[in-house]
């Protein structure tokens, strides 16, 4: 992982970029084909002005000379069709680019919040994700939009000069590539100043963060002048850094003056001689200067600006990014092997497992072991507290054991691969998470192949039929027909996992704000379902309706059906007890009957 935010990094650039050109092909195929409708305006401009001239006007025939001028001016209304419909194929690409870097910054930033040490998720984190992806998204919608047209006006320009005369293509050629050779050795200078200046922005987000956090205690102790001290050098930092990219900027007035001007200058000043000597027609020299003035040097100006501020801007923004989202695509622990091997079976199991929170928290568990054969329906029983729902996290895999091994179909859970282990185990918690979409998009989240079949019985086993029909269908967006309620909301995410290929469901409390019956459709319909499923268990009733039950005890673990637990565990005791006093009794609880 990089440390340095200004370390280069092209590899992760590419990485970043290339598989969302890829993946743009036709998009980015259309945008040529609409780019040379669009430049031929500039193709024809010189040469349909010079025979206008020498075919027209000056040989006496006014009306061709007219038409050629009004055939000039539709090459201009086809070229703006050709920049009209080249807009939705850029916004494409550069919608995808900002997809892309939104989700590896936010991977990245909760990669580093959660795994390494110092302040990676702080302020200038969101500075990252809200200043440098919005950056990207425009600078690489107006670059691409620019230089396209820059290439292609200057092709244009060039092939409609060749058609004039050779000496004037020759002429504009060279020098159109000597301001590109000066604009190449300017960009390292220029870049530099864009890293000082970005650098100067982040230093004093970092340094403002904290000031802005604390405003009130400013305020109230009247710490104006100390805070604004602390923040005051970070401000004339940035505003140094910014002057100083304004001044190196300034370099890009030659660049203009040497590729465009010099070679209009030279046309102005060989004029006489050329047109004398019939080297060139008048027509021909009034065409040359149409091309330059109006093809040629709008093209470096924008080449100028694009290449000196855009281009910079977002090489330097995507490096800095780029070393900002180089983190693992896996756990700090998950380093060891990881295998992408099929597993055999789902069966679970705990081997000496420790664990707690921090180095100086008490453990929750202390060298534990539980074993959870292929197809168990199991549940998680214990005080407010004692450590269930992360015996949870520890099966699922989202906590890491600080020894022993959790292992999944006999694999250890580190050596299977992140996609992997989320493809086999899936961890409902209690917030249930419903984004906005259609319904389909929400079940279909984990399994986006499947089939309206597949969502029908998902529906049916979980008692959903009342929300779809609500919502609409499948196919409306789930915001249009008023607020999900809580229990519909755990439907849903339910139904999600239910449709999923996990073979192995923990329920964490993932049904705490349905009613009794739904409840017990939900654990049945899960329990139907082939493979393990695991509920922490709020209510007796869920405890009931397992096969065995473990009891999360200080820092210990019970197994047993009801029966067993209630002889030989007094805490599973004291917990029945506590369950009877507090809702109805056990056996009229919806019917439910111990299983052991
Ligand atoms: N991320 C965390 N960092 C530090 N301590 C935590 C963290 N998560 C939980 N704890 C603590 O670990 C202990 C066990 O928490 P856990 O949520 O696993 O218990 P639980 O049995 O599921 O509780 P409940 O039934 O109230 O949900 C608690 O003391 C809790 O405060």
């Amino acid at each position: 992982m990089s440390g340095n935010p200004s370390h280069p990094v092209p590899s992760t650039v590419r990485q970043l970029v290339v598989p969302v050109l890829r993946s743009h092909r036709r998009n980015l195929g259309a945008l040529a084909a609409w780019s040379v409708v669009e430049t031929l305006p500039v193709l024809l401009s010189g040469t349909l002005v010079a025979a206008a001239l020498d075919h027209g006007f000056l040989a006496g025939r006014p009306s061709l000379g007219l038409l050629l001028l009004l055939a000039y001016g539709a090459t201009l209304v086809v070229g703006t069709l050709g920049t009209r419909q080249a807009m939705p194929h850029t916004a494409a690409v550069v919608e995808s680019l900002r997809d892309e870097l939104t989700r590896q910054v936010v991977r990245a930033g909760l990669y580093r919040a959660v795994y390494t040490e110092g302040p990676a998720a702080d302020v200038s984190t969101v500075a990252r994700v809200t200043r440098q992806v919005e950056a990207v998204r425009q600078i690489s919608g107006g670059l691409l939009l620019s230089l396209r047209t820059i290439a292609f006006s200057i092709v244009a320009a060039l092939i409609g000069l060749l058609a004039l005369h050779p000496l004037l293509a020759a002429v504009a050629g060279g020098s159109v590539l000597t301001a590109c050779v000066l604009m190449a050795l300017l960009a390292p200078l220029l870049r530099r100043r864009h890293v000082a200046v970005l650098r100067a922005q982040e230093e004093l987000a970092r340094r403002a963060g904290p000031q802005l956090t604390g405003i009130r205690d400013v305020v109230a102790c009247g710490a104006w002048e100390t805070a604004g001290r602390a923040m005051g050098a970070s401000v004339d930092a940035e505003a140094a850094a910014v002057v100083a990219g304004a001044r190196a900027g300034a370099g890009r007035i030659a660049v203009v003056a040497l590729g465009a001007r010099l070679p209009f200058a030279v046309v102005l000043l060989a004029s006489g001689w050329a047109v004398r000597t019939g080297l060139l027609t008048p027509g021909a020299l009034v065409g040359a200067m149409v091309y330059l003035l109006q093809g040629v040097e709008p093209a470096l100006r924008a080449m100028v600006q694009t290449v000196g501020n855009m281009g910079l801007q977002l090489s330097v923004t995507l490096r800095r990014l780029a070393a900002f989202v180089d983190v693992p695509r896996r756990r700090p622990s998950d380093s060891a092997t990881v295998t992408g091997s099929p597993l055999t079976g789902t069966r679970i199991a705990l081997k000496d497992v420790s664990f707690a929170y921090g180095p100086f928290a008490e453990p929750l568990f202390t060298r534990a072991t539980l074993d959870i054969p292929d197809g168990s329906h199991l549940a998680v029983v214990g005080p407010s507290g004692i450590g269930k729902s992360t015996l949870a996290m520890l099966i699922g895999g989202i906590e890491t054991p600080g020894s022993g091994i959790v292992t999944l179909g006999g694999t250890p859970l580190p050596e299977l691969s992140e996609a992997g282990l989320r493809r086999h185990v899936a961890v409902v918690p209690q917030e249930s998470y419903v984004f906005a979409g259609t319904l389909r998009e929400n079940l279909t989240q984990l399994a986006p192949r499947a089939e309206d079949g597949e969502l029908d019985e998902a529906v049916a086993a979980l008692g959903l039929e009342g929300t779809v029909r609500r919502l609409g269908g499948y196919d409306r967006p789930i915001t249009g027909s008023g607020p999900l309620s809580q229990g519909e909301r755990q439907l849903i995410t339910l139904a999600r996992v239910y449709v999923s290929g996990a073979r192995v469901v923990i329920l964490d409390e993932a049904t705490c704000h349905l009613d009794r019956a739904a409840e017990e459709r939900a654990e049945q319909a899960f329990g139907a379902r082939p493979g393990t499923l695991i509920v922490v268990a709020h209510r007796i009733t869920s405890a009931l309706r397992a096969e065995r039950i473990v009891v999360v005890g200080q820092d210990s673990l019970t197994v047993g059906s009801h029966g067993e637990l209630l002889a030989a565990s007094p805490d599973y005791a004291a917990l029945i007890g506590y369950w009877q006093a507090a809702g109805p009794r056990l056996e009229d609880a919806h019917g439910a009957r111990p299983r052991g």
